[in-house]
């Protein structure tokens, strides 16, 4: 486990943040070349197998970034990863990149892809990466349901093909029935006309303040 901590957050107020202040301004103009280069980094450590030489040197290299980034660490709230809406899922890198192509009252359509980093085994995604997606993309279509926060009380995922790297993938989030502050909802994941795995779930719609 790292040291390095995030700046102390505001004090906690729940779920729901009035303030959030959402901007693309945050991080600067060259943030998405950063969040990219991130990816990329990720996707080479994923497959590489470096001679020590080079992995002292990255390791040299890294702890420099890694002190020169601690000097600019900020809380959740304010950090551009997760509200940079311009950027693949929201600029958070710990997501699948998607794209949004609608986001409403009939639920969110994305195109997800999977990256080199995303390998489960055999050359196709790991399964718990696909349930990110879900997990974020059914947050989505839930929140845009209620207009407020949501949090996941189950997410069962049916694998039923392999879900191929480096593709563009259509997954569809709706939900299908609500039920007070409950939000079921259903997924698919898609390569074209095949269907790599589906999602039956329960949101639960957050009380003001809960966290
Ligand atoms: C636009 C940006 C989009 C961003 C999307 C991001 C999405 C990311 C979503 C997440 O990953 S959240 C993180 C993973 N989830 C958690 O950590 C949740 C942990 N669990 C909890 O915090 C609470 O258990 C929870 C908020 C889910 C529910 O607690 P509550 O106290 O608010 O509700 P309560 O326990 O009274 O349950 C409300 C109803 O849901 C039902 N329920 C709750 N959990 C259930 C469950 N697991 N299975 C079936 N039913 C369940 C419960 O029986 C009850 O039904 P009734 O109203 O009919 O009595």
């Amino acid at each position: 486990m790292s040291d390095s901590q995030p700046a102390a957050s505001t004090a906690h107020e729940g779920g729901f943040r009035p303030d959030l202040a959402i901007s693309t301004k945050r991080g600067g103009p060259h943030y998405a070349d950063f969040n990219e280069e991130v990816r990329t980094l990720m996707d080479k450590v994923r497959y590489a197998c470096p001679s020590d030489e080079l992995a002292l040197d990255a390791i040299a290299t890294l702890r420099d970034l890694n002190a020169k980034l601690d000097e600019y660490l900020v809380d959740e709230w304010t950090t551009p990863a997760g509200t940079r809406v311009d950027l693949p899922a929201r600029g958070n890198i710990t997501l699948p990149p998607y794209e949004i192509s609608a986001a409403g009252p009939d639920g969110v359509v994305a195109t997800v892809w999977f990256r080199p980093y995303h390998l489960g085994g055999n050359g196709v995604a790991h399964g718990g990466q696909v349930a990110v997606a879900f997990d974020d993309l059914g947050g989505m279509a839930s929140a845009v349901a209620v207009n407020g926060v949501c949090r996941t009380a189950f997410l069962k995922v049916n694998y039923r093909s392999l879900t191929p790297l480096n593709t563009p993938l259509q997954m569809r989030t709706r939900v299908d029935r609500r039920d007070g502050r409950k939000m079921f909802v259903a997924g698919t994941l898609h390569d074209g006309d095949r269907l790599c795995a589906d999602i039956e779930s329960l949101f639960i719609e957050l009380k003001p303040g809960q966290a």
